[in-house]
């Protein structure tokens, strides 16, 4: 269970939120939306306890994975030495990891499909390899309270199925709580249980994703417009709407003109 009661974090004169009860089931998953800006970092980082609040209380588990939106480059781990410090709270104050951490650091990184680069000095990964290593390092705490900044923000589609898996796989067991934030609306309508939109004007709102994430509601909170889109056998589709291409290709210049191979 994370609960908030009455909670505010301020930047100088400027409240990100204030007066917020949030409280989080155990067993279930909210995903935060917002446009840039907005204040979803630091309401995650105030979930974890990294951020104090300015006014109000926090209750949340000692032993939160959390998953961070950048990570800096520390200059000499390897990736697996960055997941097996998501085993810290295992190693003691002076501790050094035993073979069960490893295995515990290897099992992540497995689950997160890079067991091949265990060994690969963590600065000479990409940024989706980077969300990665810390999606395993969360996974390898063991912690049943798992909160993760924009995970997808540098993955592919491949690699955001295999997030939404393993997040799933998480909820599956119905102990673990999961807080996401996130710029793909269709990863909460998938996933979460609830969402909390954190509208342009200060207003939080939050509701069953299923409802909540209506075409109105999310033209409100991007200032765009905004469709829900049926998929039969599968969640809906969320997307902006776009204009279509103004510029058509210049005379006898076609598409294909770029695929052709040397
Ligand atoms: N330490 C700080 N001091 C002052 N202002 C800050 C600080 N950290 C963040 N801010 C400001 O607070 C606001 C909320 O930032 P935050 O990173 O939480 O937004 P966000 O919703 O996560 O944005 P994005 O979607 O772009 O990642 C922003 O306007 C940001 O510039």
């Amino acid at each position: 269970m994370i609960r908030f009661a009455n909670a505010g974090i301020r930047f100088g004169e400027r409240w990100i939120f204030r007066e917020l009860d949030l409280s989080v089931a155990s067993g279930t998953t909210l995903a935060l939306l917002g446009p840039n800006g907005r204040g979803k970092t630091t309401l995650v980082r105030a979930i974890v306890g990294l951020l104090p609040l300015s006014e109000g209380t926090r209750d949340a588990p000692s032993l939160v994975g959390y998953v961070p939106q950048a990570t800096g480059e520390p200059i000499r781990y390897s990736v697996l030495d960055m997941v097996v410090m998501g085993r810290a709270r295992q190693l003691g104050v002076f501790g050094s990891p035993s073979g069960e951490d490893y295995r515990a650091a290897h099992q992540a990184l497995s689950t997160v499909g890079l067991a091949e680069l265990s060994e690969r000095p963590y600065k000479r990964t990409s940024g989706g390899e980077r969300q990665l290593v810390m999606l395993a390092r969360a996974l390898s705490t063991g912690a049943h309270t798992i909160v993760l900044d924009e995970p997808a923000s540098a993955l592919d589609l491949a690699n955001q199925s295999r997030l939404l898996g393993i997040l799933g796989e998480l909820q599956s067991h119905g102990t673990y709580t999961i807080v996401f934030s996130t710029h793909l609306p269709q990863h909460a309508l998938h996933l979460a249980d609830e969402t909390m939109m954190m509208m342009p004007s200060g207003r939080l709102i939050r509701g069953r994703s299923a409802e909540i994430l209506s075409d109105q509601n999310l033209e409100q909170l991007y200032g765009v417009p905004i469709r829900r889109v049926p998929m039969s056998g599968s969640t809906d589709a969320i997307v902006p709407l776009l204009d279509s291409p103004k510029h058509t290709s210049p005379a006898g210049h076609h598409r294909e003109d770029c695929n052709h191979e040397h």
